[in-house]
């Protein structure tokens, strides 16, 4: 990555009243004192991070904690996205009573978004709440899912179904983290900044149309850019609705389709953003069914993806039955109504719960497999 290190850390804000909390971006961030010790609750310390990240970055982030006079203690899960379950949270619970921590302790999710959304959970439910900070480690977890609370774990029927909402103290974004990243996980992490563009701002869109080769290339100030605007919207967002009673929702553009992608061919085979490439696809030609997106517009959705390195076709062995029977479990449903987010134009999306089955069931069909 080139000329990050010479880059300011530069900060966020969260707006959420008294449990408002910041977003530091800055390259070897993980190094300073500073900008992780103030967000401790206490002296009791619980690094959860799993067996992939914590050869790169466990003694990195314990020397930062080293001379505090903290009780030190980690938990070290196995890697993938099949282990964001109850029983590893458990294993989170297990190490925290096995340490005798109280109700001040702190934990610190060092890892992606499997190990931020599990140790959030394990956070909120312990002794009914504790703190936890956040240190996301891959692109997606630094432009997403580190900010804004949603915790939890997947069922087998469907992703992310058990779970609470859970805010952070603070989130710190080392970017320099994302040297060791497989190119594979960086396109995952890109779905989710593609889709801020599309939900939220044009011009977003239209820099990362520019910018994507870059992002892949790792370029410094390019991928402050991209984790910057994705996280001021996504703070946005949160703040005006927390727990997703209305605006919220449409962070969730593609993922109706994508988790029933993912809980379908079992978790970790597609990777979440690679789901939510083709379910953003999809909701896109959705949209221009409805006469909202032209097929240049359709088009131009593909071409970004596709520069992602994104898949923007479904998997072959998924009927249309397989994505509608999954699609009903969807939280966002009321009743028996499927509500999904849809695109009105470019960089401004809606929740609708007026989608015609037997409509949706033809485009399933249609929709091109790989
Ligand atoms: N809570 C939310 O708002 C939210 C938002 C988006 C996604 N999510 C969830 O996040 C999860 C996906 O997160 P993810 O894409 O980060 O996947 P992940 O956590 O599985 O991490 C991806 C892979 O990269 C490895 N890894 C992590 N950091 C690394 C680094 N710096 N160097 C080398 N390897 C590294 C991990 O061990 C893993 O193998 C899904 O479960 C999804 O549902 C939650
Ligand atoms: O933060 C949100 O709100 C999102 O929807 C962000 C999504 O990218 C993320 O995948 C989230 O975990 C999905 O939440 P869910 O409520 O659909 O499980
Ligand atoms: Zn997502």
């Amino acid at each position: 990555m080139s000329s990050v290190s010479s880059l300011p850390v530069e900060s966020l804000n969260v707006s959420l009243g008294d449990r408002s909390y910041p977003i530091h971006v800055g390259a070897g961030i993980l190094s300073s004192r500073e900008h992780l010790l103030p967000y401790l609750a206490g002296r009791q310390v619980m690094i959860v991070t799993n067996e992939v990240i914590a050869p790169h970055y466990l003694a990195a982030l314990k020397e930062t904690l080293a001379g505090a006079e903290l009780e030190i203690r980690e938990v070290i899960l196995p890697d993938g996205e099949a282990t964001k379950s109850l029983a590893s949270v458990e294993r989170i619970w297990d190490a925290l009573l096995a340490a005798g921590f109280n109700r001040r302790c702190t934990l610190i999710a060092l890892g992606g978004g499997v190990i931020g959304d599990m140790t959030g959970y394990a956070a909120a439910s312990y002794q009914r709440g504790v703190a936890f900070i956040q240190i996301p480690t891959t692109l997606l977890a630094q432009v997403d899912s580190s900010v804004g609370g949603k915790t939890g774990v997947n069922h087998p029927r469907g992703k992310n179904m058990i779970g609470a909402f859970w805010q952070p103290r603070a989130v710190i974004v080392d970017t320099d983290t994302l040297r060791t990243l497989p190119a594979r996980e960086l396109s995952a992490g890109l779905a989710e900044v593609i889709k801020y563009g599309l939900i939220w701002d044009l011009s977003f869109l239209e820099w990362l149309e520019g910018e994507l080769a870059a992002l892949r290339a790792l370029e410094g100030a390019a991928i402050r850019h991209a984790i910057r605007r994705s996280c001021e919207i996504k703070a946005e967002v949160v703040a005006e609705d927390e727990t997703e009673q209305g605006v919220r929702a449409l962070l969730n553009l593609g993922h109706t389709f994508g988790h029933a992608i993912e809980a379908h061919q079992g978790y970790g085979n597609w990777l979440h953003g690679e789901a939510v490439g083709a379910g953003m696809m999809m909701a896109t030609r959705l949209s221009a069914e409805r006469g909202w997106l032209s097929e240049a517009d359709v088009e131009r959705v593909a071409e970004i993806l596709k520069a992602a390195d994104l898949p923007v076709t479904a998997p072959a062995n998924m009927s249309a039955d397989d994505f509608l029977d999954r699609m009903r479990l969807d939280k966002k449903n009321v009743d028996s109504r499927l509500r999904l987010i849809l695109l009105e134009t470019l960089g401004r999306a809606c929740i609708r719960d007026d989608t015609d089955t037997d409509r949706l069931g033809r485009l399933l069909t249609d929709f091109p497999r790989a």
